[in-house]
């Protein structure tokens, strides 16, 4: 199957916003390949003027043309963008869809026949750190689809998985982002707490955090023994675990990724 050209994103929110930055700006597409069908005029001006992409508020100028479509809109809008692109998609024209929960057999129903793949990347995706994993239909197996690996390797680490997983990365590195984020501020707010201006509490939190997860990726000890090595007999390190264990903080992460990760089961069965 022929390397795809030019892709059509449905939906031009801020994940597509965070894919086009790292197809235009990091795998250097030509932006005159990308299009994109919003329903905001404001927002396409904007994809226009940021990425020089064509943007529009219906995807009738170029749905029937492109070699690959990108579904980026909110699962609950799902169906009446459905309603408006799948009978007018090429014959072969790749589907890659990022919509939480939707599983690839609904997606299938829409766009028969077609390579499809469901991908599930995070926000960081903005930045170049995102993590996305994805799953292939029969069809996309077949041809051995490169199109996602390509888009979101380029912005961050991109991973295989069944698709019966896929839930479970919704619950971890979809939502994950947000766990990080509500840590960094309590982190920040335990620094102003003790004495620290805020602008530095914060930075303190963020390349903190960055640093602890940088030095687990690339060193691949296990979290377990990184902390053994910053917590002294008797020392500060110890008493602050001590209180976060006190107040259930590990069960209280555990509890958040199942429910992030029920809550994705949910929406996949919505229709
Ligand atoms: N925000 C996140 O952290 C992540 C979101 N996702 C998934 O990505 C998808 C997009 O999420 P966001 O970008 O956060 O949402 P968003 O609300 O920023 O973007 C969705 C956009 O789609 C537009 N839209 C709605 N119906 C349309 C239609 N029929 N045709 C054209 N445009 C239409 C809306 O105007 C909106 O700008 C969702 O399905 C979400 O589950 C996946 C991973 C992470
Ligand atoms: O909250 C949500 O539903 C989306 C999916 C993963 C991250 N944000």
């Amino acid at each position: 199957m022929e390397k795809v050209q030019s892709i059509g994103f449905i939906g031009g929110g801020m994940m597509a916003g965070a894919i086009l930055d790292g197809m235009v700006n990091r795998i250097k597409k030509n932006p005159t390949e990308i299009f994109v069908s919003e329903r905001r005029q404001e927002r396409c001006d904007e994809l226009h003027d940021m990425y020089g992409v064509s943007a529009s508020t219906s995807a009738d100028s170029f749905i029937g043309n492109v070699d690959a479509v990108l579904l980026a809109v909110k699962p609950q809008a799902l169906d009446a963008a459905l309603d408006e692109i799948a009978s007018k998609v090429k014959s072969d024209a790749r589907i890659i869809s990022i919509v939480a929960g939707v599983p690839l057999a609904r997606l299938e129903k829409a766009f028969p026949g077609h390579p499809i793949v469901r991908v599930m990347p995070n926000t960081p995706l903005s930045v170049g750190e995102g993590m996305s994993a994805y799953t292939f239909n029969d069809a996309a197996e077949a041809v051995k689809d490169t199109t996602a690996e390509e888009i979101f390797s380029s912005c961050g680490k991109a991973v295989k998985v069944a698709e019966s997983l896929m839930d479970a990365v919704t619950g971890l590195s979809g939502s994950g982002p947000a766990y990080a984020f509500l840590m960094i501020d309590a982190l920040s707010d335990g620094g102003v707490m003790a004495g620290l201006p805020r602008d530095y509490a914060r930075i303190m939190a963020a390349q903190t955090l960055l640093g602890a997860a940088k030095m687990v990726l690339e060193t691949g000890k296990h979290p377990d023994a990184l902390r053994d090595a910053v917590t002294s007999p008797a020392g500060t390190t110890i008493a602050g675990v001590r209180v976060m264990e006190q107040q259930g903080v590990r069960g209280a992460l555990i509890d958040a990724v199942m429910a992030a990760t029920r809550r994705s089961e949910e929406l996949g069965k919505l229709k």
